[in-house]
């Protein structure tokens, strides 16, 4: 069956549906990784939005068990080309079938480095998918441009508290939607993990006494989190040590008065390097990212630079003064991408120490 995707610009591409043929409106974003492809469908963090892989052929080793969630979160999917005949001796299914089980609309067979060219240059917008062939473009235009995403934070944490249990460090891992592999990499490392609600009071994180607490990433323009932001002012001046990945990085910035932005197309991939300020060293990250954190709002008695972005110069992690507590943009966890930066877990742990 025929699928369309509709930009807000008024650029139309024409493929095959793939998954569900459900219509959808969303935030077309980018992401570059050449692998991976499953971990980027199952992290929380593309919740409302819609995914365009740049890789030319996805879904060649089928669906695995290298899942960051228990359920794929992207509004839709986008590809050049999907993988009739997946091969790996762990494969269970394929992309196809785990895209329609989940109702998941998608559109194949489109030139996606074309796409991409489009959404860098004239950044991020919002787009449709849609099989309808008769589609009025003069009415969906409108209507994409006067979308936006909302809160989404909300639709992805979890609902109860649970504990993976170890003798180590005692961490409280606030659930933005965070990806199983930040929990894992603590617990890996002898941490006892508690992963709270999203909406879980500071008082009563606090009232556990943990060694530690763990902000995680997630969905959605960080400012939408008015009242998470405000728990986690209560989390700051506490004193108990605190990292921070992505949008727990965006809230705490936002908690501690700085302010954060909308970035042109934002950095979604495997190969985003990032440089140490302390050491001068380039770490290559793995990144997934629209909003960012203004370093010219940074307060240098509350705040300060720690890691930078080498292609673009952006923020990518801050070291709060005379705090146990250090917040990174990118991904220390990886799943997919690069392992370089999984020291900051160990320096979490020594922090806790
Ligand atoms: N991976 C994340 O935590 C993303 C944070 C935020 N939603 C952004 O796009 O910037």
């Amino acid at each position: 069956m025929k699928a369309f995707l509709i930009l807000e610009d008024g650029n139309v591409f024409t493929g095959t549906s793939i998954g569900s043929t459900r219509e959808v409106i969303s935030e077309i974003v980018f992401n570059t990784s050449m692998t991976g492809y499953l971990e980027v469908l199952t992290d929380p963090s593309y919740a409302g939005q819609a995914v365009v892989m740049t890789y030319p052929l996805i879904g060649n080793y089928g669906i695995t068990p290298d899942m960051e969630s228990a359920k794929p979160w992207p509004d839709g999917y986008i590809v050049r080309e999907l993988s009739r005949m997946p091969s790996n001796f762990r494969c269970e299914g394929t992309i196809q079938d785990f895209l329609t089980k989940n109702d998941i609309p998608g559109i194949a067979g489109i030139d996606t480095r074309a796409l991409t060219k489009i959404l860098r240059e004239k950044g991020t917008m919002n787009g449709m998918i849609t099989t309808n062939e008769n589609y009025n473009i003069e009415e969906i235009i409108p209507k994409l441009k006067a979308y936006t995403t909302g809160n989404v934070v909300d639709k992805v944490t979890c609902e109860e508290k649970r504990v993976l249990s170890g003798a180590g460090k005692r961490v409280a891992l606030m659930d933005f939607g965070a990806k199983n592999n930040i929990a894992q990499s603590l617990n890996n490392r002898g941490c006892e993990v508690t992963i709270y609600p999203a909406h879980t009071t500071a008082e009563e994180i606090l009232s556990t006494n943990p060694d530690g607490i763990m902000l995680s990433n997630g969905p959605g323009d960080p400012k939408e989190c008015t009242d998470i932001i405000k728990e986690i002012r209560k989390l700051y001046e506490s004193d108990t040590p605190i990292f921070a990945i992505c949008l727990g990085h965006q809230l705490m910035a936002l908690a501690t008065g700085a302010d954060t932005h909308k970035m042109k197309y934002g950095h979604r991939g495997g190969n985003h390097p990032v440089k140490d300020l302390k050491t001068n060293r380039v770490y290559i990250s793995s990144q997934n990212h629209g909003y960012v954190v203004d370093t010219d709002t940074l307060d240098p008695n509350i705040a300060k630079p720690a890691f930078v972005n080498v292609n673009d110069g952006t923020n990518e992690g801050l070291e709060y003064v005379g705090k146990n507590i250090f917040t990174v943009q990118f991904h220390p966890e990886a799943c997919p991408g690069p392992q370089d930066s999984g020291y900051l877990f160990d320096r979490f742990i020594e922090m806790m120490s």
